[in-house]
């Protein structure tokens, strides 16, 4: 049985369709991506398995559990970093930690967690001093701190410079490495394809792919391409082999695009003709090519059912927190419905 199981979610806000029959499994201890561009409904599938939001049709369930039936055991069991996160300004880092374990039977020792996300030093420094790559390293802990088996990280990197996102990707393969099952969501292919043992390619609220991310590239055509300087006769031999989806011919430069053993039946067919290749490059389709391939966009774009996004919250009083009413929409750092084990009332996010 698979970790987390989602079968048939579809999700509307007014008259519009978030999420659209949305079906997928994630085994234990999998990185597990849902990559998509803004609007695809990937926080939405994720606030669905937080039990954040009500379904209005389909199942979810995580560890054998139903998100808004057994929300206390839920906690128990999963963590969650929702995008735009934020916490009081003036909260410390180690405070912050102290009071989020605080709020589990069995949570983890804060102190260790705070050095193995290298805020060691950082333990008396304000929210508000953080960096953004600071910030983020706290978040993960916060969602870690109750010892779950499955980490809900909602764009964990966005608005990081190359440097900081480089260190949360080492901190994300730490996480996995103790067995924790990760649920991803990013709109970054190379994050995607770096850190995720599968991916749910979402586009307007439907799955267009499931798989792994070698399995998404190997599908988009010609996702090798060769380059090389050569004598004229190559074109004809290149273009009788049936790996060769396209020969491009410019002078003695030729580039050829394939599928699977490009390489080798290039090579091998020129060498049978006593053609030698000169200046040879090989690069292969990435992630960010196998997108556009399957949903015609490019990550990046923003899907056009895509309205501006409201605060979304509603001002839940649970671990200090401030859901819906920060300044910007921000969220709070971990949503309380998973840190607050003595939070009151219903924890569904507000919809317009
Ligand atoms: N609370 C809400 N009320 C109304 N519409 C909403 C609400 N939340 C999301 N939407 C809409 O639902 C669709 C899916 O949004 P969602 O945030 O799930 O997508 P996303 O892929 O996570 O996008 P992003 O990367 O921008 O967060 C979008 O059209 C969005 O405008």
């Amino acid at each position: 049985m698979d970790i987390i199981e989602i079968t048939g979610l579809r999700k509307r806000y007014g008259g519009r369709t978030a999420v659209d029959d949305v079906s997928f499994g994630v085994a234990e201890g999998e990185v597990f991506g849902i990559v998509g561009r803004n609007g695809a409904g990937k926080t939405t599938t994720v606030e669905c398995v937080a039990g954040l939001r009500v379904p209005d049709a389909g199942t979810v369930s995580v560890a054998g559990l139903d998100p808004r039936a057994d929300q206390a055991e839920l906690r128990r069991t999963l963590g969650v970093q929702l995008q735009d996160c934020t916490l009081p300004d003036k909260l410390r880092v180690g405070e912050a930690l102290r009071l989020y374990a605080s709020f589990y039977e069995h949570p983890a020792d804060w102190r260790t967690l705070m050095e193995e996300v290298g805020l060691g030093s950082r333990q008396h420094t304000a929210f508000a001093k953080l960096s953004g790559g600071q910030r983020q390293r706290l978040s993960i802990a916060l969602a870690l701190v109750g010892a779950p088996r499955v980490a809900i990280l909602d764009e964990l990197t966005t608005g990081l410079d190359p440097k900081a996102r480089r260190e949360t990707w080492e901190l994300i393969e730490q996480v996995k490495a103790r067995g924790v099952t990760i649920l991803l969501v990013t709109h970054f292919m190379e994050e995607a394809e770096r850190l995720c043992d599968r991916v749910a390619v979402l586009d307007g609220g439907r799955v267009a792919a499931v798989d792994t991310p070698e399995g998404l590239i190997a599908r988009v055509d010609g996702s090798h391409r060769l380059r090389f300087r050569a004598s004229p006769e190559a074109g004809p031999v290149l273009r009788s082999l049936p790996e060769a989806v396209t020969v491009g011919v410019e002078g003695d430069r030729f580039t050829v695009t394939g599928t699977g053993d490009l390489l080798l039946s290039v090579v091998t067919a020129l060498a049978a003709h006593h053609i030698a290749p000169r200046d040879f490059t090989m690069d292969r389709a990435t992630l960010d090519d196998a997108f556009l391939a399957l949903t015609g966009h490019t990550p990046h774009q923003t899907d056009e059912r895509s309205t501006t996004r409201d605060t979304r919250g509603t001002a839940d009083p649970g671990a200090g927190a401030t859901r819906g009413t920060e300044p910007g929409g921000k969220r709070p750092m971990v949503q309380d419905a998973h840190g607050s084990a003595g939070a009151q009332g219903d924890s569904t996010l507000e919809e317009r």
